[in-house]
């Protein structure tokens, strides 16, 4: 097993990974509170780990209420907040209890956002389920749902009291969600860790078999990558943004296709090449590092190809974008690989040229 720390002073906790570590109650124990515990799962994991997770609880003499939501990105909404709160309400907990959220993304967000509201905030431990979830979503404390006029519109800023990533539950994971969980991998590469996206490059072959120390090395350089700009900016005041590179395209892909049709990581892989055309159109960055980016991303078997949907309506989704500031939309670039920057300064007709380029390559 190895351990990183996301350092945020009181708010600091421990992110976990390795094999078969959901069954260890020693590190459950010190972030779970005193009064009565609460597993979401969903209709795909819960058959699969939930009983693992119960009998973990149950040797720490804690029996858990447990909620199960709709597998999906469709479940991602304030009805489902909803029901998570009168589920818990109708069981009596009180401020003292602790959710815990078996999942991927879709149950990590909805549950750490149930868990920053009720009683206006319990305990939550996130046990990520997905590639995508180990190394992205269940760290940094971005909770919420989706709206249908905008991705992740309702949320808030809420930290885990710990993570545990078992990497033996992603033997189960579809192949699909695998690629979709290393968009977000091959983002942390691109936006500031050079070495880290060369790494990628010479070893795409060991990640796509899954190897064990292979995947060992995606999570943990992500979870440091990650860790360390929350660590400078939780609230993202700045420099977080980075993390958002490619979602300005890829939220407005998802939205406007209808949640669930792409998947996150395959709406933020076309979102990033699309980044990358911005970013070679504003001579930033040089077209042998755009040609590289694009190569790693269809490498690793994920969409290059934007839907096809009318300009105007890619604009609308994504002036909605949270990164907006004083109407205008703020877009992360690259200076190049491994060099990320964030910017308002982009003439629209730069905008337009990227997405006019997109949708005449589009199927
Ligand atoms: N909070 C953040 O910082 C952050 C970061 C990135 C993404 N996200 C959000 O995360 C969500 C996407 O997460 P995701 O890709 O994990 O999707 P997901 O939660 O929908 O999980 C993907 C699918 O895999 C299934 N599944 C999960 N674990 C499994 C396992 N071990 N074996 C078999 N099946 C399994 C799920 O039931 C689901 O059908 C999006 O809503 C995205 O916006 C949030
Ligand atoms: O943690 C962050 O910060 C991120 O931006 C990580 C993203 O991968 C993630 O998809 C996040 O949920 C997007 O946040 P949003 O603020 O654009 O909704
Ligand atoms: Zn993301």
């Amino acid at each position: 097993m190895q351990s990183l720390r996301v350092k945020l002073g009181q708010r600091s906790y421990a992110i976990h990974m390795g094999s078969g570590i959901l069954g260890d109650p020693s590190l459950l124990a010190p972030a779970i509170g005193k009064g009565p515990v609460a597993i979401v799962t969903d209709t795909n994991v819960g058959p699969l780990y939930l009983k693992a997770l119960q009998n973990t609880l149950k040797s720490l003499h804690k029996d858990a209420l447990v909620i199960t939501l709709p597998a999906g990105e469709e479940s991602k909404t304030l009805d489902h907040v909803q029901s998570i709160t009168g589920e818990l309400l109708k069981a009596g907990y009180g401020r003292d209890c602790t959710l815990f959220a078996l999942g991927g993304g879709v149950v990590g967000d909805i549950t750490g956002f149930a868990a920053a509201v009720y009683q206006r905030g319990v305990a939550c431990i996130q046990i990520p389920t997905t590639l995508l979830a180990m190394v992205d979503s269940s760290v940094g404390g971005k909770t919420g749902v989706n709206h249908p006029l905008g991705k992740n519109m309702i949320g808030a800023f809420y930290q885990p009291r710990c993570v545990i990533a078992d990497t033996d539950t992603l033997d189960s994971l579809p192949e699909r969600e695998f690629r979709s969980g290393l968009a977000e991998v091959i983002k942390y590469g691109l936006i500031n860790d050079l070495s880290f996206f060369s790494w990628l490059e010479d070893h795409l072959d060991s990640v796509l078999a899954r190897d064990s120390e292979a995947l060992e090395k995606i999570i943990k350089t992500s979870c440091k990558d990650k860790a360390e700009v929350v660590a400078r900016d939780e609230l993202e005041g700045g420099l977080r943004a980075i993390l958002n590179f490619g979602h300005t395209f890829g939220h407005a892909i998802e939205a406007a296709s209808g949640y669930g049709h792409y998947l996150h990581g395959e709406a933020v892989a076309i979102g990033m090449v699309m980044a990358a055309d911005l970013s070679r159109r504003l001579d930033l960055l040089r077209e042998s590092e755009q040609n590289r980016i694009y190569k790693l991303i269809k490498a690793a078997g994920l969409p290059t190809l934007a839907p096809r949907l009318e300009i105007s309506t890619y604009l609308d989704f994504m002036k909605v974008d949270k990164k907006a500031e004083a109407g205008q939309i703020r877009f992360i670039l690259l200076n190049s690989i491994g060099s990320a920057l964030i910017t308002g300064d982009v003439p629209p007709a730069a905008i337009t040229q990227t997405l006019q380029a997109f949708m005449e390559r589009s199927a």
